[in-house]
């Protein structure tokens, strides 16, 4: 359970994210997602992360303290944010920086709009992750959206994609900010990442 969060920082320089002296959990994806939506959905905190109907909202990696005791991190979008190509290599380098060198992290969430067909993009994404050793699951946003037959055809097509690039499949949610799908099942992960980290640095 999330009972308390609290913003600490934005960065646009990963090496001076917080002190890596706890759990940590980032959730990434397209521009427009729905990031930020399901990280308030989450905490129980409308304004906690900022959503914008325009893609391209959030721009820094933003570090949330939760329950005083692991961080949650919100990063920018990949995809098609409408900023400049130098501006787009910038935060594809300060991601991909963050991401690899970044020690304390436990897992990335990779947020795949649930209303489209497998996108190329995201595909890359994950497979950049699984070649580069970042641990990635899978968190299907906007689920209200579409039925449910639609949303799991599409959930579907994107898993067996995936068994293209890995032996197993990743951990995956069906999820939506607007009527709160997928929270409980998602916290739990969320937890036990925390928990996994935890058991591990008191070896
Ligand atoms: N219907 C519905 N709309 C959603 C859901 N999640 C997000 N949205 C809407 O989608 C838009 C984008 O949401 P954000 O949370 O700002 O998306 P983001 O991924 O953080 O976007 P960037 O910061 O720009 O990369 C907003 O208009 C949200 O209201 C959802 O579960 N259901
Ligand atoms: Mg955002």
């Amino acid at each position: 359970m999330i009972r308390k969060a609290e913003f600490v920082i934005s960065n646009s320089n990963p090496g001076n994210c917080p002190k890596p002296d706890r759990a940590e959990i980032a959730f990434i994806g397209r521009s427009n997602v729905g990031k930020s939506s399901l990280i308030n959905m989450l905490t129980n905190k409308k304004g906690l992360a900022k959503t914008s109907q325009t893609p391209g909202k959030t721009q820094l990696i933003n570090h949330f303290l939760i329950n005083d005791q692991w961080y949650l991190v919100d990063l920018p979008g990949y995809g098609f944010a409408k900023v400049n190509v130098k501006v787009k290599e910038g935060w594809e380098n300060m991601i991909k920086t963050y991401l690899t060198k970044r020690e304390n992290l436990c897992g990335v969430f990779i947020l795949i709009d649930s209303r489209l067909e497998p996108q190329k993009i995201d595909l890359e994404f994950l497979l950049w992750c699984g070649v580069n050793g970042v641990p990635a699951a899978l968190i299907f946003t906007k689920a209200d959206k579409l039925s449910k037959t639609k949303t799991e055809q599409n959930v579907r097509k994107f898993l067996k994609k995936t068994e293209e690039i890995f032996e197993e499949a990743p951990d995956y949610f069906v999820t939506s900010a607007e009527n709160q799908m997928g929270k409980d099942e998602v916290n739990a992960f969320l937890e036990e990442l925390v928990r996994e980290y935890e058991n591990g640095a008191a070896e």
